[in-house]
């Protein structure tokens, strides 16, 4: 068992702010990264002058207003849309927004998003990270495909709609815990590419940190700790992923896990990998 170490206690929010503003580091985003889509730069202000955050989830506020309800200027009503389903709906602010969130939390809210087969390592990974930004001080929490399915998407199955609603409502849920300065590290299988593209698309740019687990069906196999590829090759399973059921490899994602010299790296060293990546992308301040 590990040892938990209590996380530093946070500075007051004056003296981050006066750190934020004085500092002339530059924190991240814009650093050479594997993805051709750069991440915009945020500077000496760290967050503060970020003005992503600042929108923060009102960002995506989206819908039609309403013809029917008098767009006459002052009239209260222009800010009255219809989104999907829902009519006559309004947007409301807060002055405590992600940008302030961020700052108390000294991070940046992101979705760490880990894909890749059955056995491949997922939940091993969001495990490890989760630990060592925990013993770091830093706030994460995980959606985990699997657990999701005993609550929030209990009434799906594994036919391709039913995954792209799964992936669409924990790329959402995602979305508010980054949105409340969070990492969010999500873990699910997530097999097809447009689905998991959808979900990039939620978040506000440079935030979604897609991580592949290229680890190849035989490895998984071997390992198949549910004993679920045994029952998928005897045919118990129909439409079980990388046997009879695609799975769609990302083509430009941001951090892959393989194997080195054909051993797989301990959950550790996986999870350094990834941290290695958000400070050097100033996710994590402080
Ligand atoms: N047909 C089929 N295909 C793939 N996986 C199956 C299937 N049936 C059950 N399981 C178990 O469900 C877990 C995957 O759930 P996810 O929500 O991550 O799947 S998906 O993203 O909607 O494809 C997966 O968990 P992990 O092994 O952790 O990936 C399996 O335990
Ligand atoms: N890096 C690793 N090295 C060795 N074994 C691993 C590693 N990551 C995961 N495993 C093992 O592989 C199996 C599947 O891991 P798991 O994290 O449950 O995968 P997934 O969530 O993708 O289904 C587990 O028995 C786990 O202990």
């Amino acid at each position: 068992m590990f040892a938990l170490a209590p996380p530093p206690p946070p500075p007051p929010l004056r003296s981050f702010v006066a750190l934020a503003t004085t500092t002339t580091t530059k924190l991240g985003f814009g650093l050479p990264g594997a993805r051709s889509r750069a991440p915009r730069p945020i500077t000496a202000a760290a967050l503060d002058g970020d003005d992503e955050a600042r929108a923060g989830f009102r960002g995506r506020r989206q819908g039609a207003v309403d013809p029917t309800l008098g767009s006459s200027s002052g009239s209260g009503m222009e800010n009255v849309v219809t989104v999907g389903k829902s009519t006559n709906i309004l947007w409301h602010d807060c002055p405590i927004g992600k940008l302030e969130r961020q700052m108390l939390l000294k991070q940046k809210g992101c979705v760490i998003w880990i894909t890749g087969l059955s056995g491949s390592g997922k939940s091993t990974l969001a495990c490890a990270l989760s630990r060592e930004l925990h013993c770091r001080g830093h706030l994460t929490y995980i959606l985990d495909g699997d657990n999701l399915r005993h609550g929030l998407n209990r009434d799906l199955s594994f036919k391709a709609e039913d995954r792209a609603e799964n992936i669409r409502r924990v790329g959402e849920v995602a979305n508010l815990f980054a949105d409340a300065g969070v990492i969010c590290i999500a873990s699910l299988i997530s097999p097809y590419r447009r689905d998991r593209d959808a979900c990039r698309a939620l978040l506000p740019e440079s935030t979604f940190v897609e991580v592949f687990m290229n680890v190849p069906l035989e490895v998984c196999e071997a390992r198949d700790p549910k004993g679920l590829y045994k029952l998928a090759r005897a045919g118990k399973i129909k439409g079980f992923t990388g046997i009879d059921d695609p799975y769609e490899p990302p083509l430009d994602c941001e951090i892959v896990i393989q194997l080195k010299d054909g051993k797989c790296p301990t959950p550790k060293c996986m999870a350094e990998q990834v941290i290695s990546y958000l400070r050097e992308k100033g996710f994590l301040l402080g």
